[in-house]
C-alpha cells in the first residue's frame, strides 16, 4: 500500500540536515497549513521568463508543476516542533530533481522545491512585489530595489536552515524549524542596518505569517557577499599550513598565520557588541540571577551527560568552573548578543568582518534567544570555534598524536589574538570576567556535545576534549 503523504514526509524529514529532532521516533506528523503558491499572478512573468529560458536545455518546463508552502507539526515523544516546507509536485521528476524526490502522492511526485530554480523565483519575486499570498506576507525593506532575474542555487553548507543564493546578489534563508515570533536575525540585522553598521550584510526583505497567533518570520533575504570568505574556511587554511610545515615551525612562522585576522575579528566583535548595546536595551544581572544562570549551565551539562554518558567522567572541571561563577558577587553587564557565535558565522570581505546568523542557538526557545545576556557568551563561542578549527583536521591525519600539541598551539595563539583584539576594540574583559568566560566556554562545549552527538557523531571528540583539559 502506498504511504500517506504524512508518512512520506515523516520518512523524508528525518534525513534532512536541518531536522532538529534526530534520534527520536516521530509519533505524529500533521500538516498545519498548506498554501498553494501561484506560478501565475504576481510571479507569472518572472516564472514564464525562467521557464522559457530553461526550455532550451530541458523540455520539462512544459510539464505542469504546482508549488505549496507547508507548515507541519512533528510530534516526537513529548515535544512538538513546527517546520516549514516548500514543496513542488510534478507528474514526473526531471533527472535534475531526482535527488530531492520525496515520493509519489495523489498530486504527483512531491519534491523539495528549494532545489528547483524554475519555481524559487516566486520567493524573491514575492518579496520584491510585497505580495500577500493566503496567510503568507512578503515584505521588502523600505527604500531597497530588488532585481528578480537571478536564478537560485541552494547553498551546500552544513546548515540548520536552507539558504537560496540568487545569482551573486541575494541570499534568502528559509528558517526550517519555525518558532512563533519575530526571528532575532531579522530584528537585529534591521536595527544594525538602520545604524549603518559595517558588520552586517544589507537586509532586503522577509516573509512572515501568523503562527499560534504570533507574527512569525519564515524567511529573510540579505545581500550575498560574493567576494567574502567565511572565517571557518580561512581558519582551516591556516591550520593546514601549520600541519604541513616542517616540525619545529611555530604557528607564527608557518605561513598562513591567522592571528592578525583573529585580532581584527576581536576588534569587529567588540564594535558589533557596542552597536547592539546602542540599538537595544542593556542592563546588569546581580548575584541571585547569576546563580540562576549557573543553574541553567548545570542543567545543560546534566542533560548532555544524559545523552552522552561518557561526558560524566570528565565533568568535574565544568562543575568547578560553574561553582566559581556562582560565587561571583559583582553585577554582570548584559545586552542583546549574537548567541551562537562561531567562525562559520563571520565572513571576511575585502574590507571588514561581517557577521551572519543572529538567530542564537537554534535549539533554544525564542524567549531565551532574545533575552539580554553577557556579550562574553559570544566571545566564548568564538574561542570554542578556534578549538574546533585546530582539531578538526586531525580526524583525517595519519599522525594525529604528533600534531595534537600543534593544534593546541594554534588555538592558544588565535585565542590570545582574538581576546587582545576584543579589548583593543573596547570590549573589556576584567576581574571576574575570566571566571564567567570559562564557565561560558564549558557551557557551550556541553551544548556542542549534544549538537555533535545528534548531527555529526564523528565530531564528538572535539567538544569532549574541552572537558579533559588542554592537549587531550
Ligand atoms: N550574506 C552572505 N553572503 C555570502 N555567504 C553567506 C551569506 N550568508 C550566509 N552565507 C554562507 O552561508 C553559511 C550559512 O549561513 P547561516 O546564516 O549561518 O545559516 P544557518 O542559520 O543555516 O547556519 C555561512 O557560513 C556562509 O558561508
Ligand atoms: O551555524 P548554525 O546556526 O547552524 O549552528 C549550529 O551548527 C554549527 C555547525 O555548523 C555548530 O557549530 C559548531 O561547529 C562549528 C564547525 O562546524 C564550530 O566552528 C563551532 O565552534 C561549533 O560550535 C553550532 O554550535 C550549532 O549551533
Amino acid at each position: 500500500m502506498r504511504p500517506t503523504f504524512e508518512e512520506l514526509l515523516a520518512g523524508w524529514i528525518t534525513r534532512q540536515r536541518w531536522f532538529a529532532g534526530k534520534g527520536r521516533a516521530i509519533t505524529e506528523l500533521a500538516v498545519e497549513t498548506a498554501t498553494p503558491l501561484p506560478l501565475r499572478g504576481p510571479a507569472e512573468s518572472r516564472h514564464s521568463d525562467v521557464a522559457g529560458s530553461s526550455r532550451t536545455t530541458d523540455d520539462e518546463s512544459t510539464l505542469p508543476v504546482t508549488v505549496r508552502h507547508l507548515i507541519i507539526t512533528v510530534r516526537q515523544e513529548s515535544r512538538t516542533d513546527r517546520y516549514q516546507l516548500f514543496l513542488g509536485f510534478r507528474p514526473e521528476l526531471p533527472q535534475r530533481l531526482n535527488h530531492v524526490a520525496i515520493g509519489p502522492t495523489d498530486d504527483g511526485v512531491a519534491y523539495d522545491a528549494v532545489h528547483d530554480a524554475e519555481v524559487t523565483g516566486l520567493l524573491l519575486g514575492g518579496i520584491a512585489g510585497e505580495d500577500e499570498i493566503g496567510p503568507l506576507r512578503f515584505h521588502r525593506m523600505p527604500g531597497v530595489e530588488i532585481d528578480t532575474s537571478p536564478r537560485s542555487l541552494v547553498l551546500g553548507a552544513e546548515q540548520s536552515n536552507t539558504s537560496l543564493v540568487y545569482g551573486d546578489r541575494y541570499i534568502c534563508k528559509l528558517f526550517r524549524k519555525i518558532v512563533p515570533g519575530v526571528n532575532p536575525e531579522l530584528e537585529i540585522v534591521s536595527a544594525l542596518a538602520e545604524r549603518g553598521s559595517p558588520h552586517i550584510a544589507k537586509p532586503y526583505g522577509w516573509i512572515e505569517t501568523d503562527v499560534a497567533g504570533e507574527n512569525t518570520t519564515l524567511a529573510f533575504t540579505q545581500e550575498f557577499l560574493p567576494t567574502a570568505c567565511d572565517g571557518w574556511a580561512l581558519a582551516l587554511t591556516s591550520v593546514r599550513d601549520l600541519y604541513g610545515s616542517l616540525a619545529g615551525t611555530d604557528a607564527g612562522d608557518a605561513g598562513g598565520d591567522f592571528a592578525a585576522e583573529s585580532h581584527r575579528l576581536g576588534v569587529a566583535t567588540a564594535h558589533l557588541h557596542k552597536e547592539m548595546a546602542a540599538a537595544f536595551p542593556t542592563g546588569a544581572i546581580e548575584a541571585p540571577e547569576v546563580k540562576r544562570m549557573v543553574e541553567g549551565f548545570r542543567r545543560r551539562l546534566e542533560s548532555a551527560i544524559a545523552e552522552v554518558p561518557e561526558l560524566a567522567a570528565h565533568a568535574g572541571e565544568a562543575h568547578e568552573a560553574f561553582d566559581r561563577l556562582a560565587d561571583v558577587e559583582h553585577p554582570i553587564p548584559v545586552q542583546r548578543v549574537h548567541g551562537d557565535y562561531h567562525l562559520g558565522q563571520v565572513m571576511r570581505t575585502p574590507s571588514e568582518w561581517v557577521v551572519l546568523d543572529f538567530e542564537g542557538e537554534p535549539g533554544q526557545p525564542l524567549g531565551e534567544r532574545r533575552a539580554l545576556d553577557s556579550p562574553l557568551r559570544d566571545v566564548a563561542g568564538m574561542l570554542r570555534s578556534f578549538e574546533y578549527a585546530a582539531r578538526h583536521l586531525l580526524f583525517d591525519h595519519p599522525d594525529p598524536r604528533r600534531l595534537a600539541p600543534r593544534a593546541a598551539e594554534w588555538a592558544a595563539r588565535n585565542r590570545a589574538a582574538f581576546l587582545a583584539g576584543y579589548s583593543a576594540g573596547g570590549g573589556g574583559i576584567r576581574g571576574d570576567d575570566a571566571v564567567l568566560l570559562r564557565a561560558l566556554e564549558l557551557s557551550k562545549a556541553a551544548y556542542e556535545v549534544v549538537y555533535e552527538a545528534r548531527n555529526r557523531p564523528a565530531w564528538l571528540p572535539i567538544p569532549l576534549a574541552a572537558f579533559t583539559g588542554p592537549g587531550a
